[in-house]
């Protein structure tokens, strides 16, 4: 064949010893995702089987399980939100509510730049129990976390046992502290707990760097931790009641 003619081949070189030309496969790879311009974590507490794993899924994965197990030490989801222009990677920290974890669980307070609250509006001792919740806070979490109570299943409501003024009447007396009623089951007020959440972290940022800009790097700071980060010091009790 006249030489004049001959078509290039596109792939499978090795017979010509030329250089593989990229193959359609490689040209049509995607660009790689914009980094996210913060990352944040977020712990989620309570008493066992308040419903804490399944406000996480619902959140992360849009899913909700009749019959979870309960949740052994410390489990976690990552969800990447947009809020006022931003991309947030949101890093949720659901704890195992048995006191018998709160060794492994208190670990993962320090780092949380937004603590969720969960009590069962069914069950009396789960909206007992918070004082307790808020004494781990006060031990363990950074001064400056976004506290957010939660009121959950609501789909419940004959079975009700706390009353929404209940709920309402803990939270004004603890400073900063918001509260709302969701249900797991329902997708009710799930997306709301966590953009609010994420909200108010971002509304207090700046305040903590007078004059700077908010960049990625100020929160690279803090390091996703793969590992429970070391115990801070204990904190002064000033948010329990
Ligand atoms: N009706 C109703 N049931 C719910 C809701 N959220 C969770 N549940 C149920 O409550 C039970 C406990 O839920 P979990 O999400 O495992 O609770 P948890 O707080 O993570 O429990 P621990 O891991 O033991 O601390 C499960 O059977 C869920 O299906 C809700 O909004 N409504």
């Amino acid at each position: 064949m006249d030489p004049r003619y001959e078509v290039p081949r596109r792939s499978g070189s090795s017979l010509s010893g030329s250089p593989a030309l990229p193959s359609a496969q490689s040209r049509r790879r995607k660009l790689p995702p914009r980094p996210a311009d913060y990352k944040l974590q977020v712990i989620i507490i309570g008493s066992r089987g308040v419903g804490k794993t399944s406000l996480m899924e619902r959140f992360t994965d849009d899913t909700f399980c009749e019959a979870c197990k309960s949740t052994v030490g410390v489990d976690f989801k990552i969800k990447t939100v947009e809020l006022r222009g931003k991309k947030i990677r949101l890093q949720i920290w659901d704890t195992a509510g048995q006191e018998r974890f709160n060794s492994i669980t208190s670990a993962y307070y320090r780092s949380a730049k937004g603590i969720v609250i969960v009590y069962d509006i069914t069950k009396q001792e789960t909206f007992e129990d918070l004082p307790k919740w808020m004494k781990m806070i006060d031990k363990y979490a950074s001064e400056d976390a976004e506290l957010l109570l939660v009121g959950n299943k609501l789909d419940c409501e004959n079975d009700r046992v706390i009353s929404r003024q209940q709920g309402e009447k803990f939270a004004q007396r603890i400073s900063g502290m918001r509260f709302c009623e969701a249900s797991a089951k329902d997708n009710y007020n799930v997306d709301e707990i966590f953009l609010k959440l994420v909200d108010d972290i971002l509304n207090k940022l700046p305040l903590e760097l007078p004059g700077k800009e908010l960049s990625n790097s100020i929160l690279s700071l803090q390091p996703e931790p793969d590992i429970p980060p070391e115990l801070p010091p204990p904190r002064p009790n000033t948010r329990c009641c």
